[in-house]
């Protein structure tokens, strides 16, 4: 072990730590601010974390934490900041990563932000029987051990209210129950619930679908806002292992077993002088900050217009909706059954057309047929893992004249940017959304043109 050390923060990283240098090796160290001087706890030799003794020197920009829990919870990076701070350092970490990627960053990096507490839309609790009582928490840092929450600050909260009304029922809540999540709309007016079982169809208990629908009962008593509830189950066994498709039992969507209730959430959107709403099945995908979705949309569409707009990622259409009121066609494309089953319902009887494919399947059929017809706008939404070589050398080919990627990974986003501003675009526009305040990740929105 070595001694303690005093070390000054040169930088925030992305993942939320603070580098310093002691003895010429990095060193992350997590809930503190550019150019605090701090001292380190001992630390082993191979160890690339440093854990703070004392802040010697705080930063101005160094607050009180807004949850009890902070630090010890793997949710939130950031408490330790003033939000205006928790911005700087989200844009200094992009722009860092752009350039690390030989990604000209424009001068104007514009930042968009709201209210940076209680305004997540959705929360999902990991379950603990303790004394024969539920416990709802999240997972410690840097773990899969379990922590009892008391609070979580950045959830909306009639999340939090349906979370202790879910307690208040243990005895109603299956044995094998493992996570729970909620789900509410913007402004607080319904609320969802989905419980995940801890076991396949086959090994469920018998009492559970009965018990569950007197849960939901017991809970919608002093939750009036409960508008549904579903219950859950792993597609596969424990001993398969593996689905039929093949996908690892992790990976596979539950399915769901019991409805109770309204079978999906209705999210009112207002963008754009419209108003949408969109209609969201128990596990499909939405965004979760209640209070930027609009600017998100905004964002996306901005003033464009034209014949055929591409949705890759959809969702469950959170733009296609958008794009069907400025494009006279639009193909979505989406992979997972929930979100599918919205933006199906949603382009029925109409011209515009949603297909559940892999985005990549979908592309490489297009750039095999000599009949394609190119697409004036190509909206791409990916998960984390970001495009990736093959679909942007597929999306190159397409050559529409301007792209809007959504992203939340400035990691993989500049990894593509790179490979999409060397087949022909270039970089017009570029927003930092901070839709997850008080944690390091971030959402951005660039435009490019050809
Ligand atoms: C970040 S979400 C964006 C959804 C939507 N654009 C929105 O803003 O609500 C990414 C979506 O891509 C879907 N998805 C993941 N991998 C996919 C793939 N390989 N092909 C098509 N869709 C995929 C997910 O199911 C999810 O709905």
């Amino acid at each position: 072990m070595n001694g303690s050390a005093r070390v000054r923060i040169e930088k925030m990283v992305y993942g939320g730590a603070g580098l310093a240098r002691v003895e010429g090796r990095s060193v992350y160290i997590p809930f503190t601010l550019p150019e605090e001087e701090i001292l380190l706890a001992p630390r082993s030799e191979t160890s690339e974390e440093g854990r703070i003794q004392s802040v010697l020197e705080p930063s101005a920009q160094r607050v009180a934490p807004g949850c009890m829990h902070f630090g010890v919870c793997g949710g939130c990076q950031y408490q330790q900041a003033s939000y205006e701070e928790q911005l700087r350092i989200k844009e200094t970490i992009l722009r860092t990563m752009l350039e690390r990627n030989g990604v000209p960053v424009p001068e104007k990096l514009q930042t968009h932000s709201a209210e940076p507490w209680g305004y997540r839309n959705r929360i999902r609790l990991r379950l603990d029987s303790f004394e024969g009582r539920w416990r709802v928490g999240y997972v410690m840092r840097g773990s899969r051990v379990f922590m009892e929450a008391r609070e979580c600050p950045i959830a909306a909260p009639l999340l939090w209210r349906a979370a202790q009304a879910f307690v208040a029922s243990s005895q109603l809540v299956p044995a094998q129950s493992r996570e729970v999540e909620f789900f509410c709309d913007a402004s607080e007016q319904t609320v969802q619930l989905s419980l995940s079982l801890n076991a396949a169809m086959e090994e469920m208990e018998r009492e559970s679908p009965k018990q569950f629908r007197k849960l939901c009962d017991a809970i919608r008593v002093s939750v009036p806002e409960l508008s549904g509830a579903g219950l859950f189950v792993r597609p596969v066994t424990a001993s398969t292992k593996t689905s039929k498709r093949g996908v690892p039992a992790e990976q596979a969507e539950e399915i769901e077993i019991v409805a109770w209730g309204e079978p999906k959430l209705l999210y009112k959107v207002d963008a754009l002088g419209r108003k949408y709403t969109h209609a969201i099945a128990r596990g499909g995908f939405f965004q979760v900050n209640r209070y930027l979705v609009q600017e998100l949309v905004e964002l996306a569409l901005g003033e464009r217009q034209g014949g055929l707009a591409w949705d890759l990622f959809a969702g469950a259409g959170l733009f296609t909706q958008a794009l069907v009121d400025r494009f006279q066609q639009v193909i979505a494309v989406e992979v997972a059954e929930r979100a599918f089953g919205s933006l199906r319902d949603f382009v029925a009887h109409s011209s515009h057309q949603a297909v559940r494919e892999t985005c990549v399947g979908f592309l490489r059929k297009r750039v095999a047929s000599t009949a394609m017809r190119k697409p004036d706008l190509i909206v791409v939404d990916p998960p984390r893992a970001g495009l990736g070589e093959e679909l942007c050398g597929l999306i190159a080919k397409v050559e529409a004249k301007e792209i809007v990627y959504v992203s939340c990974d400035p990691e993989t986003l500049s990894r593509d940017l790179r490979k999409l501003l060397n087949s022909g675009y270039r970089l017009a526009e570029l927003h930092l959304v901070d839709l997850f305040p008080q944690t390091y990740h971030m959402e951005t929105v660039t435009v490019l043109q050809r």
